[in-house]
């Protein structure tokens, strides 16, 4: 298998080094190419098999990125015997619109990037269309709650024949690891906006934190969960899901203090967020006289065609405020057959080693 990584950042370099960690008369895959932002290496003849040398190999590449001929010199190497798979470790708009041209052109594809499952319902149908008509796969376990096993277990349960009752949870490790240290149910704590600076350092919060903080990756994530419920339409039936036209659609409470709406730039979004401490501090006052914390949860609800993404307050022994420790995300399917108690999901939900690992265990899946 020929694979092909686009996005050489915090995910895409660990997924590398997990790819070339394979012991090589093991494995299936061949690494022949590597795309960063300002530059690509196309190197059929001498795949990059070390983790060493793979950032010197590709800072010493002279080509610009160019996704059209990447997408040409892939497609003609191939054949009956050999597939292609790219990788797309980016968070880029312009990356996920190539999806139906790579699956059009038989090339797998595989990616924790949300935007096209989350985005603009034509693109994410296009994909579906492209993907039936060469058989060629896309894969985005790590798109829903990192490595965790999210998609692959909802795909089950809908292919299965289950129904779908209701998916509630914590949906993203930066939400969860902010809360989870700044609301525990004292009055008191360290300042949100040193929590989320930290939640930046360890890796969990998109490019641009407020990307997280808006509520908009959560609702990306519910828009592929209630996207991927309605691939069998039967799973939540009699009632249904709204059609969501865009992540945009989902009801989603911001946590972003109106005048840093709009800062391009996340240092300096995180630069002014001090200013804003003290409204955080009473939230977490007011929740914790109520003998309650403050978790960020997203629903999923078919049978009340509902999909929403808010904070809420939980009280100090809901397991939304016991179980969870850092970056961790939980989902609870609610199905026909898992009722009264719910199958549950939970684990880190965030970070570079974790999404890497669901990007690597998808490109196992191809296999
Ligand atoms: N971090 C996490 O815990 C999780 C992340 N994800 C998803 O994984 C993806 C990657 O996240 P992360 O690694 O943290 O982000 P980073 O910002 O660390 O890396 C993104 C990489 O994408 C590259 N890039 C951006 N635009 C383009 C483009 N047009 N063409 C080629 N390369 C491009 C950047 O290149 P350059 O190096 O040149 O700037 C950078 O290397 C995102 O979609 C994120 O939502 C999903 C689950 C968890
Ligand atoms: N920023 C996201 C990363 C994983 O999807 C999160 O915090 O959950
Ligand atoms: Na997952």
């Amino acid at each position: 298998m020929l694979v092909a990584v686009i996005g050489t950042g915090l995910v895409g370099g660990e997924f590398i080094k997990q790819l070339v960690s394979i012991p090589p008369e093991t494995s299936p895959f061949s690494l022949v190419s590597l795309t960063s932002s300002t530059r690509t290496l196309w190197t059929p003849e001498n795949p990059v098999i070390s983790a060493a040398s793979w950032k010197s190999s590709l800072a010493g590449a002279t080509e610009k990125p160019d996704l059209q001929k990447l997408t040409k010199d892939l497609a003609q190497l191939i054949s009956p015997s050999t597939r292609a798979a790219i990788i797309d470790n980016t968070s880029s708009d312009d990356v996920a619109a190539m999806y139906p041209v790579w699956l059009k052109a038989g090339i797998n594809v595989i990616t924790p990037n949300k935007k096209a499952y989350s985005g603009d319902l034509g693109l994410y149908e296009k994909i579906l269309a492209a993907s039936k008509e060469s058989g060629a796969r896309f894969l985005n376990e790590s798109t829903v709650g990192a490595g965790l096993p999210v998609i692959s277990t909802l795909k089950e349960l809908v292919a299965t024949g289950d129904k779908i009752k209701k998916i509630e949870g914590v949906f993203s490790g930066t939400m969860s690891y902010i809360f989870n240290e700044f609301s525990t149910g004292s009055p008191d704590g360290p300042s949100f906006s040193s929590v989320v600076s930290i939640a930046r350092e360890k890796g969990y919060t998109e490019p641009h934190p407020a990307d997280d903080l808006n509520g908009f990756d959560v609702a990306r994530k519910l828009t592929i969960l209630s996207r991927t419920i309605s691939l069998n339409p039967a799973s939540s039936s009699p009632t249904s899901l709204p059609s969501l036209q865009s992540f945009a659609s989902v009801q989603t409470t911001s946590l972003i203090p109106k005048p840093l709406e709009g800062i391009p730039a996340g240092d300096e979004f995180l630069a002014r967020l001090p200013e804003f401490d003290a409204e955080f501090d009473k939230m977490r006052k007011e929740a914790s006289a109520e003998g309650k914390v403050l978790r960020f949860v997203g629903v999923v609800d078919p049978v009340n065609g509902q999909v929403k993404a808010g904070l809420e307050k939980y009280p100090v022994d809901h397991p939304f405020a016991t179980s969870l420790g850092g970056s961790d995300n939980i989902i609870m399917f609610h199905t026909e057959r898992y009722s009264p108690r719910p199958l549950i999901v939970q684990g880190a939900g965030a970070g570079a080693a974790v999404t890497a690992m669901g990007v690597l265990g998808d490109l196992l899946k191809l296999m």
